[in-house]
């Protein structure tokens, strides 16, 4: 077995809240990911899928619910998982390799250079993260949290601080890391746009709760060109502004799990 085999893991959140002070900002939020599924999280600014993202790395504590991974409630720091923020957090004091060597045993040199290798930084393992572009620290970020073959990959915002092109260079090469690798993905993303380019199912959070759950049946790669895409992105962004779409393609709904449409079989 090489050491791509591992599989995504199922995650289930039930009935999760979180408070910080008396501020609810998680009130008994429920979602279901399948094994090797890419759910993006989209949702106005402070509305908690940040919060969310914690709670399944198992970095802080919720106040009530649960969270189970292949059934198994999460107790404690989510060793399944690895997490990738915005703003990389290399350290700067370590070349390119040793960061992404962090935590691992020190005869896993070569994981960790067929990480690099994957993400297309072979040439640069002995520079310092102050010589990367912010793709390649990013690049450098994903590398590191790869390395350790996660079952679950948790994205907070990863590419917000791209360029546009850039950032979709890392969404090709997150979407081919996932496909080739199977590891369930969570990402945090305000752009519509990215959520539908790589996810399998958009999920909205409001007031603390999931309140639309929209899969996404367009065939990988995906085009932006493909009218069926922009129909997506529209819908979508329409329901985050509490608005309807211009061109009207569906009923609006309210339900915690219904999606908006489905512009293949409607
Ligand atoms: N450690 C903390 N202590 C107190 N309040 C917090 C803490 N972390 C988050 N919050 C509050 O919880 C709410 C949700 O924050 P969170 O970062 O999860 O939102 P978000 O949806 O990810 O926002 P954004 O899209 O701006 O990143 C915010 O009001 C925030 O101020």
């Amino acid at each position: 077995m090489n050491s791509y085999d591992l599989q995504g893991v199922d995650v289930t959140i039930h009935q999760v809240k979180k408070k910080y002070d008396k501020r609810e900002v998680l009130k008994g939020l429920d979602l279901q990911i399948k094994e090797g599924e890419f759910v993006a999280i989209v949702g106005k600014s402070g509305f908690g899928k940040s919060t969310l993202l914690r709670l399944v790395a198992g970095l802080e504590n919720m106040n009530d619910g649960s969270i189970k991974l292949d059934g198994t409630p999460l107790d404690g720091l989510n060793k399944q998982a690895r997490m990738m923020f915005q703003d990389g957090r290399l350290l700067p004091w370590k070349r390119v390799m040793d960061n992404v060597c962090l935590g691992l045993p020190s005869n896993a040199k070569n994981r960790a250079m067929q990480a690099i290798t994957q993400v297309g930084l072979k040439e640069r393992i002995y520079d310092y993260p102050s010589k990367l572009s912010g793709g390649q620290k990013q690049r450098v970020a994903l590398a590191r949290a790869l390395v350790h073959d996660p079952s679950l990959l948790l994205l907070d915002e990863p590419l917000g601080a791209l360029d546009a092109l850039t950032r979709l260079e890392m969404q090709r090469l997150i979407e081919s890391l996932w496909l080739e690798r199977k590891f369930t993905s969570i990402l945090v993303t305000h752009d519509v746009e990215e959520a539908v380019a790589i996810s399998d199912r958009v999920i909205l959070i409001e007031d603390g709760k999931v309140t639309l759950n929209q899969p996404i049946h367009l065939p990988r790669p995906r085009q932006r060109t493909n009218p069926a895409f922009s129909m997506y992105v529209e819908e979508i962004l329409a329901r985050i502004m509490n608005r309807k779409s211009k061109k009207n393609y569906s009923m609006l709904v309210n339900t915690e799990t219904e999606s908006l449409f489905d512009p293949v079989n409607n």
